[in-house]
């Protein structure tokens, strides 16, 4: 007898929906969760795209709200059976305020645990970050390193803090009992930087090269490494989590997963240029152009400037203390963690990752920024 396809009956619901990692989880969940019933998209601001997902076999509800309130987030949680909690303030600029940083990340994370808790949501994924290990301000690298690889993990950084604290609390809240009487079962995933088409950074970059004529100037050297994900990919591995959370509830309750693929490790500088390259930009220089000295010094400049600006003006360049001890220190992951525990493979090749990026890069030509 032909076996018959699953009755969809799921209810899912993905904070912060309408972001760049958000959006790609959305999209992947329509075309990939058969047994999905109805997809809530809960963000602060939502996007005019999820009009057109309307018209699909799955219902498709918007909802805006803050997951810094609790009953809003409770109220869209209600009847869910799985959580994908994307949304967060990735700020580290510093734009906002680090309380503000820490009510978004932390508490918003503590109000979706507790929604689960009084809703009955059995499952929830978080999207936790590659900075929750590191790079610390010591510039210690971390070479190939995998979910049990030492490394000093010391946060001054109100954005890392904030991820190590709120993905402790969703470590700490698996099993805990929710309505109903079931277990939590919670996971979190640690992607490394994110690319791909909606990636702002990387737009801001090769607007940035056009208007110097077509060139970036190196800053970084080139032996520094850092470990890449593209977007689709990372969104794979949360539809996947979330996919076997319930039968493999033993194996992956609690765990951490760092998010990675086979995307070629890099300078950061280096690896835009994949992208950007194809773009009609070029990287000026084999060696920094700057001397390291001169880069700290600018970048300690610019710290100063946003504190002095405050009071009149936000002066939040690419540049401080912090990004560029990021950049500037070797980290990269090598795991298959991911792989033995439920079975992730990268859905997409690096071919064709960076052929998706350099098609979206060329379609933001012109765009105002
Ligand atoms: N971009 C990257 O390279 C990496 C990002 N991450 C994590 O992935 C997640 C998504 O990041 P991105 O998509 O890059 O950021 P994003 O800024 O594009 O998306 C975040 C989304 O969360 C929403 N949001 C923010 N505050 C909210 C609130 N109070 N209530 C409801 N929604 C709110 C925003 O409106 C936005 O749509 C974040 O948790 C971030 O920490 C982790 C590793 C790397
Ligand atoms: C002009 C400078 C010398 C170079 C600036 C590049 C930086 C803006 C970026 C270099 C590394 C990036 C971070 C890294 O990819 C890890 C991240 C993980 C996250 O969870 C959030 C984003 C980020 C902190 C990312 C931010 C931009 C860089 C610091």
């Amino acid at each position: 007898m032909a076996e018959s396809a699953p009755v969809p009956k799921l209810v899912y619901l993905v904070t912060g929906g309408c972001g760049f990692l958000g959006e790609h989880v959305v999209r992947m969940l329509l075309e990939r969760e058969p047994r999905l019933r109805e997809l809530r998209v809960f963000d602060l601001h939502l996007s005019p795209w999820l009009k057109e997902l309307k018209t699909g076999p799955v219902q498709v509800t918007a909802i805006q709200g803050d997951v810094t309130q609790a009953h809003e987030v409770a109220a869209a949680m209600a009847g869910t059976h799985v959580v994908i909690h994307t949304a967060g303030l990735v700020d580290v600029f510093g734009r906002a305020s680090p309380e503000t940083i820490h009510k978004v990340n932390v508490q918003g994370t503590e109000n979706v645990i507790k929604a689960c808790v009084q809703t009955g949501t059995q499952f929830l994924v978080y999207t936790s970050s590659m900075e929750v290990v590191g790079p610390n301000v010591k510039g210690h690298p971390f070479y190939r390193g995998n979910e049990d690889t030492p490394y000093e993990a010391v946060h001054r950084h109100p954005y890392p803090r904030s991820k190590a604290l709120a993905e402790r609390l969703v470590l700490e809240a698996n099993g805990r009992k929710v309505r109903g009487g079931l277990p939590l079962v919670t996971c979190a995933l640690r992607p490394t930087g994110i690319y791909g088409e909606g990636h702002q950074i990387m737009r801001d970059f090769y607007h940035q090269g056009l208007r110097l004529g077509g060139r970036l100037f190196r800053a970084i050297p080139a032996s520094v490494e850092h470990g890449r994900v593209y977007v689709g990919n990372v969104a794979w591995m949360h539809v996947l989590v979330a996919r076997e959370l319930g039968p493999r509830a033993a194996l992956m309750g609690g765990q951490v997963y760092f998010c990675y693929d086979r995307s070629p490790y890099k300078s950061y500088e280096d690896f835009n240029m994949e992208f950007l390259g194809p773009c009609g930009l070029r990287l000026v220089g084999t060696h920094p152009l700057l001397p390291y000295w001169l880069l700290v010094l600018l970048a300690a400049l610019n710290a100063l400037l946003q504190w002095l600006l405050r009071p009149l003006l936000l002066y939040a360049p690419l540049l401080n203390p912090y990004t560029l001890a990021v950049a500037n220190t070797t980290f990269t992951v090598s795991t298959d963690k991911a792989q033995r525990h439920f079975g992730y493979e990268p859905l997409f090749s690096w071919e064709d990752s960076r052929a998706r990026t350099i098609l979206w890069v060329q379609a933001t030509e012109g765009l105002a920024q």
